[in-house]
């Protein structure tokens, strides 16, 4: 018998009950829920008269529609007042834990998981959020799902579930100066398409995993979603150990030791055979930016607008002449040449401490251009305040950004944050769609530090030349 990768090992460990083919009844150990996806199924569980099942089990948090600032005054958006209204209600409604806007513990749902220990290994965690991924970078198996799925998570703590193919991407090699884990990432997806990791659930492992950080992983996992795959995960290790102990939701005690010695168990056996399986050598990178509509338009900013004219595939080319002409650029124009308006750092992709951090060393001693706007968000309050005790904020307002707080922001432009008709937006998030940050706003996708490096030179820019 071959051994076990770490998705299925997990996986069946939480299978109820067995259906046809690939599908199963899966046991949900967590359940994230915010404002935009939860309130038919809250609903749904008033029409069929049912209680919520396990009331201990979910978290809620609104976090798309607050806006971040002038949190103490009336929204300006009456419809993402009620929203987050309607969560709240909802949450006191069925006892689920509620964390207020104002509180210290307010942040965006892939933040505030991991943050209070509420994301462990080994368990199954789901959300009505497509970056549910996100957490899959403590070798948990987590993945967003629908509306309906929430109201059956709700009502009986299960959901069904088709069990996916694995691939294992190894990353090897680290990652030379300037370049961060939202490279490899922009740089992966170039590489096998927004469609390449669709119905596989990826582990990231080799040699450049070995050395990331947890907020590294997560941005990875992150974006795996945009890589067309639902689960991205890391098995846990002494990292993800010492990332866990003390969180005031992890395991304590007795219990923490337990758990680290079946935590360490969780790993894909050295025989395991993958469905798919690839290498990527991450040594090699050059920091990347999109320049298209779909994240996986993406480049080194030493190289150019590519020219569909030049292509073969005459979809492709089409495709990319359409995304050109929505970005207002010309082929063969320097990726460094192109100038921004906006700058927005922040998202759960890039909204923790350790982004922040790195955005600040750009901007240190230096000023944002005169012709940008720019945000800095933290991912949550917590971010917040740990940057806050360590004067982040100061290096960030003395730039001239503004410092913000916590929520998903100009990420997806659903309170009050959002770009202007025709601007152009360098942006740590993960999404580059026709009108993600604003009807007729342009985005182009990269790491916090290249962000900031945008920032100060008013366009797209190498942040190596700045480091
Ligand atoms: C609004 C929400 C359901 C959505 C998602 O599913 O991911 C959002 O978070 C996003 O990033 O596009
Ligand atoms: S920060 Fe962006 S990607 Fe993340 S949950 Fe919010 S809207 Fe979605």
């Amino acid at each position: 018998m071959t051994g076990k990768t770490l998705y299925d090992k997990i996986w069946e460990q939480h299978v109820v009950a067995p259906f046809e083919g690939r599908d199963c009844l899966l046991y949900v150990d967590r359940h994230l829920v915010q404002e935009v996806s939860s309130p038919q199924a809250f609903a749904s569980l008033d029409q069929n008269d049912r209680p919520l099942r396990r009331p201990d089990l979910h978290i809620a948090v609104a976090d798309h529609a607050v806006p971040t600032r002038r949190r103490g005054h009336p929204f300006a958006d009456g419809l993402a007042r009620q929203q987050v209204d309607r969560l709240r209600e909802n949450a006191e409604k069925f006892g689920i834990a509620y964390m207020p806007m104002n509180g210290d513990r307010h942040g965006i749902v892939h933040v505030i998981g991991p943050e209070t220990g509420f994301t462990l290994p080994g368990c199954t965690l789901v959300c009505g959020d497509s970056h549910t991924s996100t957490h899959g970078a403590f070798g948990c198996i987590a993945f967003g799902i629908g509306a309906s799925e929430c109201a059956s998570v709700f009502a009986t703590q299960t959901i069904r579930q088709t069990r996916q193919k694995t691939m294992r991407v190894n990353l090897e090699g680290g990652l030379p100066a300037g370049v961060t884990v939202k490279d490899v990432i922009l740089a992966l997806i170039a590489e096998i398409g927004t469609g390449g990791g669709v119905g596989y659930a990826i582990e990231y492992a080799g040699s450049t995993i070995a050395g990331l950080s947890m907020e590294a992983r997560m941005t990875l996992c992150n974006m795996t979603i945009e890589a067309g795959s639902r689960v991205g995960m890391v098995a846990p290790d002494e990292v993800t150990f010492a990332y866990l102990e003390g969180r005031p939701l992890a395991p304590e005690g007795e219990m923490w030791d337990r758990a680290v010695a079946a935590w360490s168990n969780l790993r894909s056996d050295e025989d395991a055979v993958f469905d798919r399986e690839i290498t990527f050598d991450t040594s090699v990178l050059e920091p990347q930016v999109s320049w298209g509509t779909t994240p996986e338009q993406t480049g080194a900013i030493t190289g150019v607008v590519p020219n569909p004219e030049q292509m073969t595939d005459r979809g492709r080319a089409a495709r990319i002449r359409k995304s050109l002409d929505y970005m207002d650029l010309t082929p063969g124009t320097r990726l460094n040449e192109i100038t921004i308006d906006r700058v927005f750092i922040g998202s759960c992709t890039n909204g923790r401490l350790e982004d922040l951090r790195a955005a600040a060393r750009v901007l240190e001693g230096r000023r944002v251009a005169g012709s940008v706007k720019a945000i800095a968000v933290p991912g949550s309050a917590a971010v917040r305040l740990a940057a806050e005790a360590e004067g982040l904020h100061e290096i960030f307002l003395a730039a001239g950004f503004e410092w913000r707080d916590s929520g998903c922001s100009m990420c997806v432009a659903m309170n009050d944050d959002r770009l202007e008709e025709g601007e152009r937006c360098a942006s740590t998030s993960n999404r580059n769609f026709e009108g993600r940050q604003g009807k007729g706003g342009r985005t182009h996708l990269m790491s916090p530090q290249m962000a900031a490096a945008a920032a100060v030179t008013g366009r797209l820019s190498d942040v190596r030349e700045l480091l």
